[in-house]
């Protein structure tokens, strides 16, 4: 059975201040119970208040990650964080192509590709970013977001990564995209995955909150969070859900 995930990306959202209080309620919500032992919590704060997170979250169940890294392996690197150090940090997770990465940072799929390696290569589970960037179809939107995930395994033995399919279109809006749109593709992007011999889990991501896992059933294991998780009522009730919503009898996940 896998376990479902749910990751929470806070992006630029919250400063240092806020973004400690955040955590503390998220260690509230571990300590209380509510993040749930059958489902798996990631939460990935600005790489600054990566300390924050050790020092809040250690010793729960919770774990934590980081929005990005470095595509190269150390040194003459100006303002590049590196996998080995998301490491030492006890990072299990770093997201890569993330749309804001790709469209504000110019990132390209052999940047995207070559992250990936160096994640693996210290150990953490990539969270590959896919989507479509405009509302196509989903068996248009199925091919591009495949194509995106096979450009970023390319050139890595294959292992654990976890998809976040999150539609371009659906980012910062004010609903999810369709239960039938996100099946289809995240079926594709699963079967993907699956030939090119990598095992994991797919999410889906773009305006996700309480209610989306009970429309999305089966088809997804988990959601990346943004906007709506900064209310830590809703995270909890997301959670809640995953318990019951996502879990999948197939499909190798954690
Ligand atoms: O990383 C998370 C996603 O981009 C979703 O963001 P959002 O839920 O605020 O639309």
């Amino acid at each position: 059975m896998t376990t479902p995930l749910v990751a929470v990306s806070l992006k630029a959202y919250l400063g240092a201040a806020q973004t400690r209080v955040w955590l503390g309620g998220v260690r509230a919500l571990a300590d209380a119970g509510r993040v749930p032992a059958d489902v798996e919590l990631a939460v990935l704060p600005s790489m600054p208040l990566l300390p924050a997170a050790v020092e809040l979250l250690s010793g729960t169940h919770v774990a934590w990650g980081a929005q990005d890294v470095a595509p190269g392996s150390g040194g003459a690197q100006t303002g590049a964080v590196t996998a080995a150090l998301l490491a030492e940090l006890g990072c299990r997770f770093a997201a890569v192509g993330h749309a804001e990465r790709r469209s504000l940072f110019r990132e390209t799929d052999a940047d995207v590709r070559a992250k990936v390696a160096r994640l693996k290569a210290d150990a953490l589970t990539p969270i590959v970013c896919v989507g479509e960037v405009e509302r196509i179809g989903a068996r248009a939107a199925a091919v591009a977001a495949s194509d995106q995930l096979a450009a970023a395994l390319a050139g890595t033995e294959a292992g654990e990564v976890v998809v976040a399919y999150e539609p371009v279109w659906a980012i910062g809006a004010p609903q999810p995209a369709g239960g039938d749109h996100v099946a289809a593709v995240a079926h594709a992007v699963r079967e993907r995955m699956q030939d090119l011999g990598w095992r994991g889990r797919v999410l889906y991501g773009g305006a996700a909150g309480p209610g989306t896992l009970g429309a999305l059933g089966a088809s997804v294991d988990g959601l990346f969070l943004g906007r709506f998780a900064h209310d830590l009522g809703a995270l909890a009730e997301v959670l809640d859900e995953a318990r019951t919503a996502a879990p999948r009898a197939v499909g190798a996940g954690a």
